[in-house]
């Protein structure tokens, strides 16, 4: 029988996210507890791995991941999206506690068959930016609300929020959860995705050193 409980967030956007389940996930670093949630006002099935006790009060090191199932899943080389969530894994593997979120919300909000339409903008001359408002989306579609009932779920507070990115940073605490850190995830730059990774310093302003 599936466990379904709903979680809404405090400040109730009319945002319905559910727990449905959790399990052991064993993965080459560690083994973590996948926990499923749905989101029931765009139904998207979220993820979470967490390791160790973070529930606990203490700061807990975190990252929240948005879905790229090209990085993810078939080792694409045109971004560093792949890299991230790995190293991300192995810093949480290696501390023995913390918490990946997985939020499904490919291509920066737009979805992966309009990735693969930016793609072909981007191989064509476009920047990652350009591509997407050509296609008449803006430069990031991305929404976090889903994290907030997520880590009350599982009972995180306050973060060491490993990202480059300072729009993420903000959307997190806009949301109330205190990210006492910024961690740098700098992993996974190559010739590929060089242009790619420079218009994400430039355009979208990540600290990125390149
Ligand atoms: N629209 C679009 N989305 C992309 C492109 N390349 C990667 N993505 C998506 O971008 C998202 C990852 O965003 P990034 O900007 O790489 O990184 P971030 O999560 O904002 O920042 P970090 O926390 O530093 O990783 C994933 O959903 C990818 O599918 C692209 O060229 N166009
Ligand atoms: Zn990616």
């Amino acid at each position: 029988m599936t466990n379904v409980i709903t979680l809404v967030p405090a400040e109730g956007r009319g945002l319905q996210v559910e727990y449905v389940e959790s399990s052991d996930l064993p993965t080459p670093w560690a083994t973590f507890r996948l926990h499923g949630f749905v989101d029931r006002t765009g139904g998207r099935e979220h993820l979470a791995l967490t390791l160790g006790s973070v529930a606990d009060g203490e700061p807990v090191l975190a990252r929240v991941h948005s879905e790229c199932l090209t990085g993810d899943a078939l080792f694409s080389r045109r971004c560093d999206c792949g890299a991230q969530l790995e190293a991300a894994m192995k810093r949480v593997a290696a501390e023995g506690r913390g918490v990946i979120v997985y939020l499904r919300q490919e291509g920066r909000g737009i979805g992966l068959m309009n990735k693969i339409r930016a793609y072909r903008l981007q191989d064509e001359g476009m920047d990652t930016v350009e591509a997407n408002q050509h296609l008449g989306f803006g430069d990031d579609e991305r929404r976090y609300d889903a994290v907030k009932p997520i880590f009350e779920h599982l009972g995180v507070g306050a973060v060491h929020l490993m990202t480059n990115n300072p729009r993420k940073v903000e959307a997190l605490e806009a949301l109330g959860i205190q990210v006492v850190t910024r961690q740098p995830l700098v992993a996974g730059a190559n010739p590929h995705n060089h242009r790619y990774l420079r218009a994400k310093a430039r355009r979208l302003g990540h600290w990125i050193p390149i």
